[in-house]
């Protein structure tokens, strides 16, 4: 296909450099891993006063503490925490009840199935560096906990030398087992391996910066990780029938989320493109973010001007970003032509800030591509798949004919001999 696609705005920086994975990053947290697995609870210690000047007595918070901040959060988002909780929950409901176990008989005596079974133990990391992300309480807690997961211990850093009270409200509403004030690469690397105080966990998911992706990266195999969630990423795309100010309003929405955010406008219309620049600008006067928003427009906002749809998915295609937006005329086309993103925002009447506190998607999602391969947390990432079987002993006669002469194929004689001895025993 000849493309016609022209770029109206280009990042200053490349986007994905500096946003995770880079060898500073990667040594650094390398290094804190090793101390942990080393010194235990010391070094978590060390590395929260470092990193996060916090030091309390238990990194746990006792019942009374997650009271007290119960009682400090205003009745009314008390109120709007439980309906977004309850909008989690029942979708994910909705999603676990698809996961049915399955038992067929795929041949007369041969019973073949599977079951989904919960993991035991998992680790929750609730970001919060820069701004207290209660909602990923209700993304990870939640989930887990519909899926029958029996521990969840949930994890949040300091809020300005504090425990950041609506986020704690929000990990006990949501039915977390242990809440912890404990953020960065030392909270990870303790839940995963475990120290003399903090038991470890099979499976750690959550979303945080470009050190707490990069360290589930690191840790991924001593413990399951859900997906690489790192640094927000977010793609619209759009025709001539939305104004710029809902599209410069979207970008920003996420650009505030940290300097390495990318914002992208993929557009047929070159007048929205124009539109959008402008409207950035005015939008940017007043925004009490702009400090972070602008400078992640500056360095990784992009437009992009193309010449149909087509164009513009394979463009979203191929970037896979986390958040793609749909605001043209009929957006459910992209449902059947795009497969590369992390949740789609379907018209003008939504947008990512509802996916990422109220809706009910999951607002954890793949970043730097991940998209290709993996969609975000849902129920089913804390399910195992596992099978099972069973053959009466006339199927056993047949199919340990068949699988003995396969195992001699490949030289392993014990593994037909195990057969052999079925068929011998099971042939009438
Ligand atoms: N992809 C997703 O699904 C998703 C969802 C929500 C949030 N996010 C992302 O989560 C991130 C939250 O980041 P945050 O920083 O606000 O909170 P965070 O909780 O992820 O990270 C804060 C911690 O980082 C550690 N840290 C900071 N500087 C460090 C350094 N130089 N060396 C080692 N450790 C260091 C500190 O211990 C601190 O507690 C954002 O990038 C946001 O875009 C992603
Ligand atoms: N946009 C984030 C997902 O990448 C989720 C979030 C929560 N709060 C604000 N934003
Ligand atoms: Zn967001």
């Amino acid at each position: 296909m000849h493309s016609t696609s022209r770029v109206i705005k280009a990042p200053a920086v490349a986007t994905g450099d500096g946003d995770g994975g880079g060898p500073d990053v990667r040594g650094t947290v390398e290094a804190i891993i090793d101390d942990v697995r080393r010194r235990g609870d010391t070094a978590v210690r060390d590395y929260s006063e470092r990193f996060d000047q916090w030091s309390p007595e238990s990194f746990l918070l006792s019942e009374d503490e997650i009271a007290r901040c119960v009682a400090e959060v205003p009745d009314q988002v008390i109120e709007d925490l439980r309906f977004c909780q309850r909008q989690v929950r029942a979708f994910a409901e909705a999603q676990r009840a698809t996961m049915t176990d399955v038992e067929v008989e795929t041949l007369p005596g041969v019973r073949l199935g599977h079951r989904h079974l919960p993991i035991a133990n998992v680790g929750a990391y609730v970001p919060g560096g820069r701004y207290p992300m209660v909602a990923s309480a209700h993304m990870s807690v939640i989930t887990a906990k519909v899926a029958g997961v029996e521990r969840v211990a949930a994890v949040t850093p300091p809020l300005a030398g504090r425990p950041p009270a609506a986020t704690v409200a929000a990990m006990h509403l949501a039915g977390a087992d242990e809440i912890r004030i404990l953020g960065g690469v030392q909270a990870v690397a303790a839940l995963a391996v475990g120290t003399e105080t903090i038991e470890r966990v099979d499976f750690l998911v959550g979303p945080g910066n470009a050190y707490v992706a990069e360290a589930k990266r690191q840790l991924f195999g001593e413990v399951g990780i859900d997906l690489i969630a790192g640094p927000t990423e977010i793609l619209i795309v759009a025709d001539d029938s939305v104004d710029a100010e809902l599209v410069a309003a979207d970008l920003l929405g996420q650009a505030e989320h940290g300097p390495t955010s990318p914002a992208i406008l993929v557009t047929t219309s070159e007048g929205l493109a124009h539109a959008t620049l402008r409207e950035i600008e005015r939008q940017l006067v007043g925004l009490p973010t702009a400090d972070i928003a602008g400078v992640a427009w500056e360095q990784h906002g992009e437009i992009h001007l193309v010449g149909d749809l087509e164009e513009a998915a394979v463009l979203a295609d191929a970037l896979a970003f986390e958040h793609v937006e749909i605001l043209t005329r009929e957006p459910r086309w992209a449902l059947e032509r795009l497969r590369n993103y992390g949740a789609l925002f379907l018209g003008e009447g939504t947008t990512v800030a509802y996916g990422d506190k109220t809706i009910g998607t999951n607002h954890v999602l793949p970043t730097r591509g991940g998209a290709r391969y993996s969609g975000g947390l849902w129920v089913g990432k804390f399910l195992k798949t596992v099978t099972y079987q069973e053959c009466d002993p006339r199927a056993s006669a047949e199919i340990g004919e068949i699988c003995a002469r396969q195992c001699r194929i490949e030289n392993f004689e014990g593994h037909a001999r195990s057969c052999d001895v079925r068929v011998e025993r099971f042939r009438s």
